[in-house]
């Protein structure tokens, strides 16, 4: 994730002393009258860097499109610079967004770029989960979750978890939607179906988040709010926040809240998962199976001490975060991305009618499918479809979940471009700006074109994934991968094989400034059903 305001980012070593404090409150109401000035001056503020301030004011003006700034700003430095000015002390930032240097840090030099310890503290909320921990912790606890992720049973766990929502709650919710003729928010109800199937994952029960009620979830809630004050943090001084946090003020006094609230749920969770594995219930969920792991053996290795409450709470939390905006927001883009452009709509209906055609020719539609004359698909049936696979990678491209993310340099290094990065380096990666750039993706990169993951034998070409980072890569790359693909194609198949989704008319759709790639005004849609596909 990325603090959009490296500048302002202080040494996490200095203590947090009233003095500092100040002269930084001042500095910084200083440099952003200074900015505002500039800006009424200049009225359209064309310049993106400056004498001193670097670009600095040219951010400020943009925040409220800041992954916008991010492409105008790397065509401007050609993907990669070390940002200076006097303002930066003796910090040093580099930017890039060349999928060369992104590769290097990510795979081939690995161990030299980690998250450092301003990422802990931004990220406190999720504790000691994977997310947030380093070297031989991380590892120790890599191992753990790679072992349950590429499970046969968690697979098809993940098949049937989602197979059931889409079945019982997220195409019934689109029918209502469709008979009533309301405007639904396709957002909101997509991050409903990816909060309950990652809850459902984690916890074994249902959240009934996707209902046509749209019932408020306080879990669900909470981790909104904390990683809304996750957001803030990496675009404020540490020293801010932190006195914001002292004096439990703003979205600190909120994150303050959620973190209680989540306390409360997840350790509740916990102990009653405890209690129903005692009376010997079978679950096959992922807090039972680590419940289980540490029962037979509670000194896993020496990174991982015990498998503790507090430990499950954290990984808990991490695989709800993890898990939730990232699906729910590709869902989002995509079919955003297809109600504009019928005919890509059309090339994905096509080969989901071919899957149709198969299941009825050897008659194994379920009778409850039969029934309620809704199609759902099975993973299975989709697995290998092409098309529908090249559109989801398609989108993820242009609107990549996680449109920033940050490192910093343990040792000195020099980057395939050439770019010499000095140990200590903050370093921000966009990924966002990365799928707009011509010299990456070529003349057409601003396009939706699954075409462009297609070989000429018709299937899937491997020359894109060498600059495709939505799910990282190298051995940090996301462990969730295969699950938000199997869940991606159930929802999207379903959803186009039953109802046509329309744009509203004047509805504006922006990505907003936040920590996962969200829309700033939800995705407002009329939905109507279908005409049967054969
Ligand atoms: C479209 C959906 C998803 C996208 C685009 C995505 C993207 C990413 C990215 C970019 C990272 C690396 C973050 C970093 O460098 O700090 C990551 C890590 C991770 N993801 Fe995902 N993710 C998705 C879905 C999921 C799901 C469904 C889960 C399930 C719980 C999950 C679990 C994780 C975990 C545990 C990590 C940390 C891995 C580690 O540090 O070793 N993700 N994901």
């Amino acid at each position: 994730m990325g603090y959009f305001f490296p500048v302002f980012v202080f040494d996490q070593s200095i203590d947090l002393r009233w003095t500092q404090l100040c002269f930084a409150l001042l500095f910084l109401s200083f440099l952003y009258l200074g900015c505002q000035f500039i800006i009424k001056k200049q009225k359209k503020l064309i310049r993106i860097r400056w004498p001193l301030l670097d670009i600095l004011p040219s951010l400020l003006y943009n925040i409220h499109e800041v992954h916008e700034w991010t492409v105008k700003f790397s065509n401007l430095v050609n993907g990669t610079v070390v940002v200076r000015g006097a303002i930066f002390g003796s910090s040093k930032l580099l930017y890039t967004c060349d999928p060369r240097n992104i590769e290097h840090m990510a795979k081939t030099k690995f161990y030299n770029y980690q998250k450092g310890s301003d990422f802990f503290d931004t990220f406190d909320l999720i504790g000691n989960g994977i997310f947030n921990v380093e070297c031989d912790q991380w590892r120790a606890q890599r191992k753990l979750a790679h072992t349950r992720f590429t499970s046969r049973t968690f697979r098809s766990t993940v098949a049937s978890v989602t197979h059931a929502i889409v079945q019982d709650a997220l195409l019934p919710l689109l029918s209502h939607v469709a008979k009533h003729e309301q405007v639904v928010d396709l957002e909101d109800v997509m991050l409903r179906f990816s909060y309950d199937s990652i809850f459902r994952l984690v916890f074994g029960g249902k959240s009934n988040t996707p209902s046509i009620e749209f019932p408020e979830n306080e879990l669900a809630k909470a981790i909104d709010d904390g990683t809304e004050a996750i957001f803030f943090r990496n675009i404020m001084p540490s020293q801010w926040w932190k006195l914001l946090r002292w004096l439990k003020l703003g979205k600190e006094k909120k994150s303050i809240e959620a973190g209680k609230t989540i306390d409360k749920y997840l350790y509740q969770y916990i102990s009653s998962k405890r209690d129903e594995m005692n009376q010997g219930v079978e679950a096959n969920d992922l807090l039972a199976s680590y419940i289980m792991t540490s029962n037979k053996n509670p000194s896993i290795s020496k990174f991982l001490p015990s498998l503790d409450d507090k430990f499950l709470r954290d990984t808990a939390l991490t695989f709800l975060f993890a898990g939730r905006d990232t699906t729910g927001t590709s869902l989002t883009w995509f079919f955003w991305l297809v109600s504009k452009s019928p005919r890509l709509e059309q090339k994905i209906l096509e080969e989901l009618k071919e899957v149709l055609a198969l299941k009825y020719t050897h008659g194994d539609m379920g009778i409850d499918e039969e029934k309620s004359s809704l199609k759902v698909f099975n993973s299975e049936e989709l697995k290998d479809l092409v098309y529908l696979h090249a559109a989801l990678c398609e989108s993820m491209r242009l609107y990549p979940p996680l449109p920033i993310n940050r490192r910093i340099a343990v040792n000195d290094d020099v980057l395939p471009n050439g770019t010499f990065v000095k140990q200590g380096t903050r370093i921000l990666m966009s990924y966002y700006a990365m799928a707009r750039m011509k010299w990456v993706w070529g003349e057409d990169c601003h396009e939706f074109k699954p075409e462009r993951w297609i070989d000429e034998n018709g299937k899937l070409s491997s020359e894109p994934l060498t600059k495709f980072f939505s799910f990282n890569g190298g051995p940090r790359n996301c462990i969730g991968q295969e699950m938000a693909f199997t869940q991606m194609k159930s929802v999207v198949a379903s959803v186009l094989c039953n109802f046509e989704i329309k744009l509203l008319e004047g509805h504006v759709v922006q990505p907003k400034p936040s920590l996962i790639l969200h829309t700033k005004y939800g995705l407002k849609v009329r939905v109507k059903e279908r005409v049967s596909l054969l």
